[in-house]
């Protein structure tokens, strides 16, 4: 079933093709270690900035310039022509893009980066009717959930398990955000979110459905039967409290007030379990130890940190609405969403260019007021928005003596979590069971689970979708946490060998922990990506999967907002409220969105209150 979506991302004619047609020798890449080496080929051939052409064999740059061309699809064969054109007749000079957004303009936002966050804040605002400009410094939409395709597959740059694309309530932030530009994606409901294979033996599946869920837990732990209710339906009362709420900005007072006078339960809920982590509500139930140890791993699976460190309020959201919306999985492929939300915002008059890389943010008067791309071009704005991580916000985007106090106590109290060796793989079908789940984790030793490829999170969207994949063929994509120092350093030809040695030792513990056996045998294609392919092509400092607590935090209080010290500047994301996972970001697109439009007058507020409230809201937070 092809949706506008997986048509474009299967046009011959797409970047993704046009990488995947390349040879072999240049797959392996300029920068050793590139996931998706010919986009680094074409990078470097200057499309943005052709000064290194001349280095280039001429058939290399032609190739690169047809690439170019064909990767336009939304832009007429004329404009198409004109880029190539310059692309060949004035290689010396940077190209400038002749569908550029002009520079002269004053936007109501500026946004910097296309992730999840990124594109949400910008749907919205241009949903609002808000100028809108989308500067991304890679080829297509998403970051982190974007997609990539080799030889027939398409796959997903990072997770495949998508929450938030339910029909009913509140939470379903994914189908709010589509619907806000006018879009709505097919997707297919997963039955189970994970099936955990864990030491000892310890196998357990997460139904959809919660109490079947509940009976398989049980029937491991009988003894804590009780233990697991309490925990569960605490999780369900900060659920069913979220999930009743109009979802928007928590810095906005008259939002807020009329939230707490429509649903004063809910907000009080909510409000009491702001400062509390999961590990505390876990241990006042249960007394188990491997039980407490499943709900670590209940957690780490989508914050990278145990229960202790993870607030409980994240843990109401993803523990319940994977029986609620639960987990689905986008037709086409999860880069789907962002392609969709891109083509969204165009309609709506929104303006979104590629190959924009933002290398400075522009402060006036003590206000953000644009930004310089790395080809010199300046766009101003009466809002700055950054999808950057803080990392790459405060340290490299702003000049590093405009860092706001706020962002070092950020940093004392957050630190950057590890980054992710990802396998991806084209696998013979015969060699995997049918009705195998779609995700698994894998971890053979309870004390592994927080360090360097302890623990295997397994994704294989072909169970649900075929569509993704070449026929009789699975993609399977294992990754697991590491850090980037051990990536560092290395020459290229021993960088090469030792992804492919620690992929073959992750692909042997896949075979015996997940009985897929043969796994090695039936891989027909496989890529590697390490921290720097994450760092180079998602753009993230380190290649960092996000922010984690360096300490106990108090639940969620600590976690900045969308607004910063510097006023104008606006941070979106995972390194905001309430933190990593899709959902969490659209969250916090959604919340930047309503705080910005505020701001711009095109959200009414109460100005008087505003000030103070906000004013109240950051020493107490301060203080945490
Ligand atoms: N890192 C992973 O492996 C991984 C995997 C799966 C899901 N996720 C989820 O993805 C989400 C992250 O979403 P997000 O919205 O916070 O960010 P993101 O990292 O996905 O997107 C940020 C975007 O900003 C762009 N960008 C960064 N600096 C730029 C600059 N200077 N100029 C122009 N563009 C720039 C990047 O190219 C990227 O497209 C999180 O929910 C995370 O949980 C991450
Ligand atoms: C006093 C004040 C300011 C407020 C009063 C009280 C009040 C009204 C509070 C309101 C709070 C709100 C609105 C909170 C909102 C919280 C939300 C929306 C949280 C959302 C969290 C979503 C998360 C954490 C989603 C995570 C999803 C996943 C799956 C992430 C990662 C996935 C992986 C790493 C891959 C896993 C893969 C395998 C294979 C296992």
């Amino acid at each position: 079933m092809a949706t506008s979506w997986t048509r474009l991302a299967k046009d011959p004619f797409s970047v993704a093709t046009f990488s995947s047609r390349r040879s072999t020798k240049s797959q392996r890449s300029v920068e050793a270690g590139c996931a998706k080496p010919c986009l680094s080929d074409w990078t470097q051939a200057g499309v943005s900035n052709v000064t290194g052409v001349k280095l280039l064999p001429l058939n290399t740059f032609l190739t690169n310039a047809i690439g170019l061309r064909q990767k336009l699809p939304k832009q007429s064969s004329k404009r198409r022509n004109d880029v190539a054109r310059m692309a060949v007749a004035a290689p010396s000079k940077p190209v400038q893009d002749v569908d550029a957004p002009e520079e002269n303009v004053l936007y109501d936002a500026v946004i910097i980066g296309s992730g999840m966050g990124g594109l949400v804040t910008a749907t919205q605002l241009a949903a609002k009717g808000a100028k809108v400009l989308l500067l991304e410094k890679y080829i297509v939409p998403g970051g982190s959930a974007a997609y990539f395709e080799r030889e027939g597959y398409t796959f997903d740059v990072g997770s495949s398990m998508m929450f938030g694309f339910g029909d009913q309530g509140t939470t379903n932030l994914l189908t709010r955000a589509l619907a806000a530009v006018g879009k709505k994606m097919e997707t297919i409901p997963d039955p189970a979110m994970v099936h955990y294979h864990l030491p000892d033996g310890l196998s357990v599946r997460v139904h959809r459905d919660y109490e079947e869920f509940i009976a398989e837990l049980t029937s491991k732990f009988p003894h804590e039967k009780e233990g697991i209710r309490k925990f569960y339906d605490d999780c369900w009362k900060i659920f069913n409290a979220l999930n009743s709420l109009d979802l928007k900005s928590l810095e906005e007072p008259r939002y807020l007030l009329g939230e707490f006078v429509k649903q004063p339960l809910a907000c009080l809920t909510l409000a009491y379990f702001l400062p509390v982590n999961t590990g505390d509500v876990a241990r006042k139930y249960i007394k188990d130890e491997t039980l407490l140890r499943f709900i670590d791993i209940e957690d780490y699976a989508w914050s990278t940190v145990p229960a202790s460190l993870t607030p409980m309020i994240n843990s109401g959201m993803v523990l319940c609405d994977r029986h609620y919306g639960g987990v689905r999985y986008p037709i086409g492929g999860v880069g789907g969403i962002a392609q969709t939300l891109a083509d969204g915002l165009e309609e709506l008059g929104g303006k979104i260019a590629y190959k924009a890389n933002v290398k400075r943010i522009l402060v006036e008067n003590g206000q953000a007021s644009g930004v310089r791309l790395t080809d010199g071009r300046e766009y101003k704005g009466k809002t700055i928005i950054s999808n950057a991580t803080r990392w790459d916000t405060f340290e490299k985007l702003l000049e590093p003596e405009n860092m706001p106090d706020a962002e070092k106590k950020f940093q004392t109290r957050y630190r950057k979590s590890p980054s992710f060796l990802s396998i991806h793989m084209g696998v013979r079908a015969d060699a995997l069971p049918d009705d195998s789940d779609v995700h698994h984790m894998v971890l053979e030793d309870w004390s592994k689970m927080e360090e360097s490829y302890g623990t295997i999170f397994v994704s294989m969207p072909t169970m649900l979708d075929k569509s993704v994949a070449p026929k009789d063929r699975h993609i399977v994509h294992a990754f697991t946490p590491c850090w980037i120092e051990e990536w560092e350093g290395l020459s290229p030809a021993d960088y090469r060998q030792k992804k492919e040695q620690v992929a073959d030792e992750i692909v042997d513990r896949l075979e015996k922990g997940l009985g897929f056996k043969g796994l090695r045998q039936a891989t027909v294609f496989r890529e590697v990506g390490t921290p720097r392919t994450h760092r180079k092509f998602l753009a993230r400092e380190d290649g960092t999967y996000g922010p984690v607590p360096s300490r106990r935090p108090l639940g969620l209080l600590g976690m900045p907002f969308n607004t910063t010290a510097l006023k104008g500047l606006y941070c979106v994301g995972d390194s905001c409220f309430p933190g990593q996972g899709v959902n969490a970001v659209a969250f916090s697109g959604m919340a930047c969105a309503h705080r910005v439009a505020a701001d711009i007058g095109l959200e009414k507020t109460i100005p008087v209150l505003d000030g103070a409230f906000n004013k109240l809201l950051s020493t107490v937070r301060d203080r945490v």
